[in-house]
């Protein structure tokens, strides 16, 4: 609190005071008196005078909204589902900024225990049991996401829809405040403080756009999926349906990527927005829940990357001959057996020479083809000969597993996010995971933004979506002038068989921001770089710099490193803010977002041949199109030329 110790004590001795004339019980008298205290800084309560059932308390300010049950014993899950539903009534559809309105998934349920009472296990059920000595965690500078303002327009609303509840407020000693007021309210050094932990006013964890808001709780009969152009809150969509879907059943929930840099970020987001469901959700690339569900069943597979990269090198060198007349591009023919062949699960010669390569820009005929498979099986016996496997095996065999004997424990729900990056082994890993009941399958993603090549239909994968397929429009992120330039990139979006929504078509809502271009040599670019970062008025660890491979990341890392610049592997990002600047390839960077970013474009030898060159040319602008779409209010775009 920031009062005097003095002024506490006066607050403390008013709360007590009002709440004894009130209530009875001891561990009432307790906990109310301990949320009334709050009220001097700002916190709006109501508590409950008229008939049970209902939340003894509603507590509004800056770190969100909640509905507060004193118990002792700990409550059972239905009352307190119940009491859920009661306040996510009470509060759902009250106006926010900008036409947006609360979340019923925004209300934190919470129910303050004695403390002998037994809770269960912490953090896993339809609501936050905290014991009366722990109230502080209830204020936790951390969650701060709403303005004083906003706080009070909430309570304002609500109070239109309370009856049987009392407001309640004390106030410290007039001269202080005074001075609290102004720390409270829209202090810059409060608003200083609050950046310096994170991000301010992630209003989203309250907010939503209607149509956002409708996503997160709408009732889906099977698999459903969101899309939508980039920065239009996809993941918050999915964050905030992971809640509700949560709150609604019992059972593990999984978060999952293609990625493994982004799990552990959305992570700390969810245990902000959902302490309650922290430990039930789980939060991993598809990979490694593959690796940990394989050796839970005693299945433990070698895939060492460098070797299994040698034994494509072998397979390679024999058969590179045919393919290098098609085209003379390695990296085009690991790709081919990696995204195409073993991505989608392709066994047979004949299965390959049927399909359509989505995305792929040499036509291959029937000859050709059987070159390709001959790489292919080549690598597949340079891997069985030396007891290994690849990151595609590692998918397909939990899928074998799985299906010969399903999960122990099955989850209740199932997140996919950036989606479009999946390969068809992986989607139809996360069918046999998640299966098709209700709610329990959600794919969030933009073809746009596909940043590895190839292409699949989710009918490929068995997974059916027909009637629950919804896109969201409006761009949250990116200040107006970065929206503009990110337009400009001709990103195509074909995946899936369907023209989505492009960027082009997104509504943006903030205005301003700045973008500056940059076009030099490779020998200029030490000093360009240096300089644009001395010029950045946004802290370095809200800043990002991206390229598009990663010796580029390298490259630029150590430039940075020698002009003195701390920086950091985007690898390693967690969401927390550091004073480095994270430098890392675009595939890392996918799903994240940053204040400021700075993108290096370092020239690369085009492929000789045109269908080779166009595939190149379109995969390269998805991924421009991402790295722009990455910075919120400042971007600085760095073309290298030779
Ligand atoms: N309703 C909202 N109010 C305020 N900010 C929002 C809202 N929804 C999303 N945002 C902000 O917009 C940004 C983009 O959100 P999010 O990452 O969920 O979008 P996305 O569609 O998943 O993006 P991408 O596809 O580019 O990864 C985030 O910084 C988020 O905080």
């Amino acid at each position: 609190m920031g009062l005097s110790t003095h002024a506490r004590r006066q607050v403390q001795r008013q709360a007590t005071r009002l709440i004894a004339e009130r209530f009875r019980d001891p561990l009432r008298r307790n906990a109310l008196a301990g949320l009334l205290e709050r009220t001097a800084e700002g916190w709006h309560l109501a508590v409950r005078t008229g008939a049970p059932g209902t939340a003894d308390a509603f507590l509004i300010g800056r770190a969100g909204v909640f509905a507060v049950v004193v118990t002792d014993p700990a409550p059972d899950e239905a009352t307190m589902r119940e009491v859920a539903r009661d306040a996510e009534e009470r509060f759902a559809g009250l106006p926010g900024p900008g036409g947006q309105r609360i979340a019923r998934s925004a209300v934190t349920l919470v129910a303050i225990v004695g403390a002998d009472s037994s809770p269960g296990p912490r953090n896993a059920g339809p609501f936050w049991s905290l014991p009366a000595a722990k109230l502080d965690q209830l204020f936790r500078r951390d969650t701060v996401h709403l303005t004083a303002r906003q706080a009070a327009k909430i309570a304002d609303g609500l109070a239109a829809r309370l009856r049987g509840y009392e407001w309640l407020t004390v106030s410290a000693p007039e001269k202080e405040a005074g001075s609290f007021e102004l720390l409270s309210a829209e202090s810059v050094a409060d608003e200083q403080l609050i950046a310096a932990v994170e991000r301010p006013f992630e209003t989203w964890m309250t907010f939503l756009h209607p149509d956002q808001a409708a996503l997160a709780a709408r009732n889906y009969s099977g698999p459903a999926r969101i899309s939508g152009p980039a920065g239009t809150g996809k993941t918050v969509v999915a964050l905030h349906r992971m809640r509700h879907v949560g709150r609604r059943s019992t059972g593990p929930l999984l978060f999952t990527t293609f990625v493994r840099t982004l799990p552990p970020v959305n992570e700390t987001t969810f245990r902000r927005l959902a302490p309650e469901l922290a430990d039930r959700a789980q939060f991993v690339s598809l990979h490694a829940w593959a690796r940990a569900f394989l050796q839970r069943r005693g299945i433990e597979l070698n895939t060492h990357s460098r070797l299994t990269k040698d034994a494509f090198g072998r397979a390679w060198k024999e058969h590179r001959e045919p393919l290098e007349r098609l085209g003379p591009n390695y990296d085009y023919w690991e790709t081919e057996v990696q995204r195409i062949i073993k991505g989608q699960g392709i066994r047979t010669l004949e299965k390959y020479q049927s399909i359509h390569r989505a995305r792929r820009g040499l036509r291959l005929d029937r000859g050709q083809r059987e070159k390709v498979w001959q790489l292919y099986t080549a690598y597949e016996e340079n891997l069985a000969a030396n007891g290994l496997h690849d990151f595609h095996d590692l998918l397909s065999r939990a899928s074998i597993e799985l299906e010969r004997q399903p999960l122990e424990e099955p989850y209740a729900s199932v997140v996919v996010d950036e989606a479009q990056d999946m390969t068809l082994t992986g989607l139809r890993l996360l069918r046999t995971i998640a299966g098709d009941g209700p709610n329990q399958l959600l794919l969030v993603g933009d073809g746009q933004q596909q940043v590895y090549p190839g292409g699949w239909r989710l009918s490929d994968a068995g997974i059916p979506i027909q009637g629950r397929g919804e896109v969201l429009k409006v761009n949250y992120r990116n200040r107006a002038s970065i929206l503009d330039f990110a337009r400009r990139i001709n990103a195509v979006d074909d995946l899936d068989g369907a023209a989505g929504v492009a960027l082009r078509d997104a509504d943006s809502v903030n205005e301003g921001g700045v973008v500056q271009s940059w076009t030099g040599t490779p020998a200029e670019l030490p000093d360009a770089l240096a300089a644009a970062v001395r010029a950045l008025e946004i802290p370095l660890g809200e800043t990002a710099l991206i390229t598009f491979s990663n010796a580029d990341a390298d490259q630029c890392r150590r430039l940075l490193e020698s002009a003195g610049v701390p920086t950091r592997a985007l690898e390693r990002y967690v969401g927390a803010a550091e004073d480095r600047l994270h430098v890392g390839t675009v595939h890392r960077a996918k799903g994240l977002d940053f204040r400021a970013v700075l993108v290096v474009q370092l020239p690369r030898p085009a492929p000789e041949d045109p269908a080779e060159q166009e595939e190149q040319h379109e995969l390269r602008s998805r991924q421009r199109l991402v790295a722009a779409t990455r910075a919120r209010d400042f971007l600085w775009w760095g073309a290298v030329q030779s």
